[in-house]
């Protein structure tokens, strides 16, 4: 699978050094970023190709990894997508955009092109999938993150949000895609708690799932990427883990 990059920061990085290292199906050829340099590091890390716009890899890819931003995800995603190419995307939280999200479902439809959107930060989507068969009755998120991982600076707890993850992925666009990926898999715009917590040093992300099914509660407890605070290392291993995945004839979980 010929895959290409947009978003060359810490989350890239990651799947740039796993796939050098690890024999997989995954062969990144491309490279996109609107710092020019920074695709250029990792393409000759990768021997690969820094392209100066995402058109330029189109036509020679399967798929592309989007890790850049919400906004990217609006600029690049249906032209991707018309171009009959797959994407990744991890910056979820422009799909809570219910225009966006129905222009990208439609455009995937008509071109018979798939979108995959990895677990990320968070643990069980596999068991809330499954649950959504039946009836799921409530959700929470409750994240806790270290005043650096917000970019704030504070000696004390204090909670930045309660409210939905509509509203969440806009007031915290960078921190909250969790919440998007969410939401998504429970067809609800669920309840967000942010917390903002000196004594951490890990993103924690807490899940409650209620429904016909009985009850799950999972606790994620990150290390953060240590090119951006913000990320968790597991986002970018859900990004590699799913795109394995894909060649794999023996599937487990939902
Ligand atoms: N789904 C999930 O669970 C998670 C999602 N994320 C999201 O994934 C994305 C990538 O995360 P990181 O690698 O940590 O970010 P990063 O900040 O380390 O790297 C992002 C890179 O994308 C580039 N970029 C931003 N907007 C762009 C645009 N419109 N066009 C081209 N390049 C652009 C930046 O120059 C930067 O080099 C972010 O949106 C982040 O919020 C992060 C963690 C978890
Ligand atoms: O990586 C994390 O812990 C979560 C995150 O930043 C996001 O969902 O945007």
């Amino acid at each position: 699978m010929i895959v290409g990059i947009v978003g060359c920061g810490a989350i890239a990085n990651i799947i740039t050094g796993y796939v050098l290292e690890e024999d997989s199906n995954i062969q990144l050829r491309f490279f996109y970023d609107r710092d020019l340099e920074k695709a250029e590091n990792l393409a000759s890390m990768a021997d690969g190709i820094a392209v100066l716009k995402v058109e330029d890899m189109l036509d020679k890819v399967d798929l592309i990894i989007e890790a850049a931003s919400p906004e990217a995800v609006a600029e690049i995603v249906p032209d991707i997508l018309k171009a009959g190419k797959d994407v990744l995307i991890m910056s979820v939280g422009a799909l809570m955009d219910k225009g966006l999200r129905s222009k990208i479902e439609d455009l995937a439809t008509k071109n018979n092109a798939n979108v995959y959107i990895p677990s990320g930060a968070i643990v069980g989507l596999d068991g809330i999938k499954a649950a959504s068969i039946g009836e799921i009755t409530s959700v929470k998120l409750v994240t806790r993150k270290p005043p650096r991982s917000l970019g704030i600076s504070t000696d004390e707890k204090k909670l930045l949000y309660k409210g939905n993850a509509s509203e969440a992925v806009k007031k915290f666009p960078l921190n909250i895609n969790v919440a998007a990926t969410l939401s998504i898999a429970c067809d609800m715009d669920v309840e967000v708690e942010i917390i903002v917590d000196p004594k951490v040093d890990r993103n924690v992300h807490e899940i409650t799932v209620k429904g016909d099914f009985g009850e799950l509660k999972t606790i994620t407890e990150n290390v953060r990427c240590s090119l951006n605070p913000k990320t968790s290392v597991l986002a970018a291993y859900s990004a590699i883990k799913l795109l394995k995945s894909l060649s794999e004839n023996f599937k487990v979980g939902t």
